[in-house]
């Protein structure tokens, strides 16, 4: 049987957009002589549709979205993801249409409930697991997390139900998967392991259709695969793109080669680029404002906002304070340049002064962190002023590093929409330059290689400040990521002063990062809705 694998990318709650998009690839797949077209998880809402599944009237669309999907079942299976309403429970579904009717119905199983994952706040499992035959084939449906039953995957294992051995026991000869699962660095490899080992120990070959797409701050990386009943991956779509392939069922009776590809830094470039261009997209925005400082953070977020916007829709804004050095306009003048966006000079000079003016006693600057602040302040008003008048959304900059150690002003850089690289470590923003430069210098080398520096006071560096960033980096990762006590750390290797001292910075900054724009979730732990911690609290996590 020959089966069509459709990554898309849909609009959360955009249910008009979602069903026209599941009507062509349902065309295309039938014009070239599929029999089933696969689809992802909640492929009518979007996925994660959050508190809108508390509507019973988003609800009642959503039933209406899928009877005007039958008429397109006459004659080839569609299999989509929706929310089902069922004797006063919820249900995250998977329904096989076809023949004009639903002709089959799984519900998902295993109700994720952890780190991003908010799921039993709106859906009933299932109580049984059957098979769903589809001409002449039994098929088993599963639902995202229903696959991911494995120990090895998690700590500890989370649930006793093992959807798949199920549905094998009852004669599944295909596993079928509708996700929604999210990218974090690494998280492909993970899948393709945890498929293939699925895969293996049942002696089923698996379909695997993931969503593709920004939604929040949450991106989806499709990579939507095909494995066979030995566990290669013989079939990988594109990641961060919508796609399309299909799959003839008797190759997952072969032995091949694995295609699961090498995860590497471009995983988290694309990441960005659709997660900034879904982002705006989806909010009804088309351009983007940033401000330049010359320096990598800011480099980079431009960089990004062009490859997902075009350039033309990108503006850089340069505002010099006395305190910016010559060096640093001109690297924001060359990126400008060098990424083809338009480039504006405000200086801020007039205004700081008249802060200045009105508020110190006799008039004169003090240098003190309220004048390092305000400088900031007054840039962030520029852009917003700018997104007022023009319209374009501006982009914050801030780092990871900087945003777990509270580095960034409150309504000064922290201004914006989107937080771009706000889960992208220091160490790993070198690394994004560098591949940025791969073929062509678009970075200028000495933003690469300049000490960083806010530029709020005279002679100013992080590094007065913070630890170098290759070893802040690590042991943010062991604190945040890693969930790791002190100890742990320090048994690492490194000093108990320094880890002490970091971890209380960033306790103590979570305030700050609560009033932060969304920012794109590129690591297992982001800070957002997979990290909730208290504000006011006094427990340290020693
Ligand atoms: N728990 C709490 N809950 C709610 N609000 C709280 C709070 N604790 C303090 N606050 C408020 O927050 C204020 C302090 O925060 P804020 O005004 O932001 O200022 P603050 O964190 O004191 O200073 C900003 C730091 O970031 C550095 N910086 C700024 C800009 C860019 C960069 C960069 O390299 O990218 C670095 C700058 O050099 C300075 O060290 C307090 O005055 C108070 O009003
Ligand atoms: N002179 C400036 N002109 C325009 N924007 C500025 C200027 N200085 C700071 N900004 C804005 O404020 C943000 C934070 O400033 P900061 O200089 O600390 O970061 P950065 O230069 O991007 O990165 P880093 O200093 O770590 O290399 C910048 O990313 C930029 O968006
Ligand atoms: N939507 C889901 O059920 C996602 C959970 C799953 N473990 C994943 O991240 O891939």
């Amino acid at each position: 049987m020959y089966i069509a694998l459709a990554q898309i990318n849909p609009v959360v709650g955009d249910l008009h957009y979602n069903t026209e998009k599941i009507l062509t690839y349902t065309e295309k797949a039938k014009s070239a002589g599929a029999e089933l077209v696969v689809f992802p998880e909640l492929t009518l809402t979007g996925y994660p549709p959050r508190d809108l599944l508390f509507c019973n009237k988003f609800l009642d669309a959503v039933e209406a979205g899928v009877e005007k999907l039958l008429p397109a079942s006459r004659d080839i299976g569609i299999l989509i993801g929706a929310p089902c309403r069922d004797a006063g429970k919820l249900y995250n579904a998977a329904l096989l249409l076809h023949g004009g009717k639903v002709t089959g119905k799984q519900y998902k199983s295993l109700i994720p409930f952890y780190d991003v994952f908010d799921e039993q706040r709106y859906f009933t499992p299932a109580r049984e697991r059957n098979c769903i035959d589809f001409k002449g084939i039994k098929l088993g449906v599963t639902v995202c997390e229903d696959i991911w039953n494995d120990k090895d995957y998690w700590n500890q294992r989370r649930y006793d139900l093992d959807p798949v051995e199920e549905q094998v026991q009852k004669g599944a000869q295909l596993i079928v998967n509708l996700s929604a699962s999210p990218y974090s660095y690494g998280k492909h490899r993970l899948r393709c392991d945890m498929l293939g080992k699925a895969a293996a120990k049942h002696g089923v070959g698996i379909i695997y259709v993931n969503q593709v797409g920004g939604n929040d701050h949450l991106l989806f990386d499709g990579s939507s695969c095909a494995v066979t009943r030995n566990g290669t991956v013989c079939l990988q779509l594109e990641n961060f793109a919508e796609d399309f392939a299909f799959i003839d069922t008797r190759t997952l009776q072969e032995k091949t080669s694995d295609s699961c590809s090498v995860e590497d830094i471009s995983w988290i470039y694309k990441a960005l680029v659709i997660g900034t261009r879904d982002y705006l997209h989806k909010n009804g925005f088309h351009r983007a404002a940033v401000g330049l400082s010359g320096g990598i953070d800011s480099s980079i977020t431009a960089a990004v906002a062009a490859d997902a916007l075009g350039p033309d829709n990108v503006i850089g804004v340069s505002m010099p304070s006395r305190y910016s050095s010559q060096g640093s306009k001109n690297d924001a003048r060359d990126l400008a340049r060098n990424l083809g966006i338009e480039y504006r000079v405000v200086p801020i000079e007039n205004m700081f002064n008249a802060y200045v003016q009105v508020l110190n006693p006799d008039g004169t600057p003090l240098v003190d962190l309220a004048e390092e602040n305000v400088q900031a302040r007054i840039r962030g008003n520029i852009l917003m002023y700018i997104s007022n008048r023009e319209g374009p959304m501006v982009l914050a900059t801030g780092n990871k590093s900087e945003m777990a150690m509270g580095y960034s002003t409150l309504y000064g850089d922290m201004s914006g929409g989107l937080a771009v690289l706000a889960d992208v470590p220091k160490v790993i923003v070198y690394e994004l330059a560098e591949y940025i430069n791969r073929e062509r210098e678009i970075i200028p080398r000495s933003v690469i290689t300049k000490p960083p520096s806010a530029e709020l006071r005279p002679g100013q560096k992080d590094e007065d400040s913070l630890p170098p960033y290759e070893i802040l980096d690590a042991i943010l990762k062991a604190y945040i990521e890693e969930i790791k006590s002190i100890d742990e750390i320090v048994s690492l290797g490194y000093d108990r002063d320094l880890v002490v001292d970091i971890a209380r910075r960033v306790d103590r900054a979570e305030y700050k990062r609560q009033q932060a724009p969304p920012g794109l979730r590129v690591t297992s732990r982001a800070f957002g809705p997979g990290r909730r911690m208290p504000i006011a609290h006094r427990w340290h996590l020693e």
